[in-house]
């Protein structure tokens, strides 16, 4: 089976496209992009949690870990040319010589989430074929025609992509017998065909660093947080924004973070308190957290009174197909299309809780242009008083044109995608200040 040249079907590749004013422009530049989407980023970066560790120590203690899994094999470990908090690690891709008789299946999002370093967890195994015993050397597969029932033993006929080579950990016994949920390591990755070292956030204490793709983390440094600054994360959890924004603040000032979801509530409070990141944080619907007539501070929670903040992060809700590597998604028309509403919502609220000359970020890890450059322009045609401002670092493209922003304005917003100099997700950055 050829790897994917898509991830998407053909209706929803028809609807990014019709997104654009002049289409037949833009058909081969998005087939470029749908390319791009199926590959993996040729680097891994991390953010290092400055509020608990730095990033000289954290190098050293990366190349010896390196050192001690793969002697005559240590990858490059260096800080970002720019970011004072970023270490990149650089991906060695070789062609794998050799294939295993012996096969696993595993579903699309954990072949995706091997080709960028992680092991083989028991839940995303699929099918493992019959006499797999601990320490067998086997071939990883992704179902890609997603009809490969849980526990299938044999080898799978239908369309299946490799992605590289591992030692059993856990045999079938422990991965499918009934009444069993197991979750640690099932296969021990030991190469894949993106290059990237198998690393996870766990080789070093809690807290001290954070695997994080580069453009989540230049959208907090585009906020350009301050120590005794008042900053309000929209669409907080699981927090690794709101951590990073409250390790630039050096935890001095206030910042407030929000989600809507309880149980996301719970896993941002674990990751704030990990990170030892001081905020204030609310379950709430971000849709109506703007009250005119409100005399809540911003430690008292929502609703708040106009110009409460003095930088906003909204990071939206959206239908996230900037993620990389994709195999196939399958996104529904009717699920692409409800995200802008929803934006435009929280939009509306952000632009009322700001004060003036303050900064308001806005965020997607999508490549839409609905939910990116459209935002936008709707955005600086409902309220006259924002204007796009430039970012103190810009490593994103230009915006798409074929939209109604100006030249200008698409220099100004960032978008990370095929023809960017960073390697990284799909992602969109825009920077407004208030007159
Ligand atoms: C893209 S994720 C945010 C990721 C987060 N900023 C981070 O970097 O860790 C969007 C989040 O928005 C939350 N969300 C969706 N609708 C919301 C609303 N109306 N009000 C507040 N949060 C909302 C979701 O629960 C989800 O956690």
């Amino acid at each position: 089976m050829p790897y994917p040249d898509s991830p998407f079907r053909q209706d929803i590749e028809l609807c990014l496209i019709n997104n654009m004013r002049d289409k037949s422009n833009y058909i081969s530049k998005m087939n470029n992009y749908f390319r791009w989407l199926c590959t993996t980023p040729q680097i891994t970066s991390l953010r290092v949690n400055t509020l608990q560790s730095n990033p000289e120590d954290t190098i050293n203690l990366l190349k010896k870990y390196f050192q001690s899994i793969k002697p005559n094999m240590i990858p490059n470990v260096s800080m970002h040319e720019k970011l004072e908090d970023v270490i990149i690690i650089q991906h060695v891709p070789s062609k794998l010589e050799s294939i295993h008789l012996k096969e696993v299946i595993v579903d699309v999002a954990c072949g995706a989430a091997v080709l960028r370093g992680a092991h083989i967890f028991a839940p995303g195994v699929l099918g493992m074929v019959n006499g797999c015993q601990t320490g067998d050397n086997v071939s990883i597969y992704v179902d890609l025609a997603k009809k490969c029932n849980k526990g299938f033993s044999k080898i799978y006929k239908e369309a299946k992509v490799f992605i590289g080579n591992g030692v059993v950990v856990m045999p079938r016994s422990s991965l499918f017998s009934p009444n069993l949920k197991p979750n640690g390591i099932a296969v021990q990755v030991s190469e894949t065909i993106s290059g990237c070292f198998q690393i996870s956030e766990n080789i070093l204490p809690p807290g001290y660093i954070l695997l994080q793709n580069l453009p989540s983390i230049i959208c907090v440094h585009a906020l350009d947080p301050k120590p005794n600054e008042i900053i309000l994360d929209m669409c907080a959890s699981p927090g690794h924004k709101t951590s990073h924004i409250a390790a630039l603040m050096k935890n001095q000032g206030t910042l407030v973070a929000i989600d809507k979801i309880t149980k996301k509530i719970e896993l941002l409070k674990e990751h704030c308190a990990n990170f030892n990141a001081k905020a204030h944080i609310f379950l709430s619907d971000s849709t109506s957290i703007f009250q005119p007539f409100s005399t809540n501070t911003p430690e008292n929670g929502p609703p708040y009174p106009a110009g409460t903040f003095d930088k906003i992060l909204l990071d939206a809700p959206c239908s996230a197909l900037g993620r990389r590597p994709q195999f196939r998604n399958d996104i529904t028309k009717a699920v692409l299309l409800s995200y802008v509403p929803l934006q435009k919502k929280l939009f509306s609220n952000a632009v009322h809780l700001l004060k003036k000359d303050g900064i308001l970020v806005y965020s997607t890890c999508t490549i839409s242009v609905g939910e990116n450059e459209n935002i936008v322009a709707w955005a600086l045609k409902k309220f006259p008083d924002l204007t796009l401002i430039e970012t103190k670092f810009h490593f994103g493209s230009g915006g798409l044109d074929g939209t109604s922003l100006s030249k200008e304005e698409l220099r100004l917003v960032q978008r990370f995608g095929e023809c960017s100099k960073t390697d990284s997700i799909g992602f969109f950055i825009a920077c407004f200040t208030r007159k």
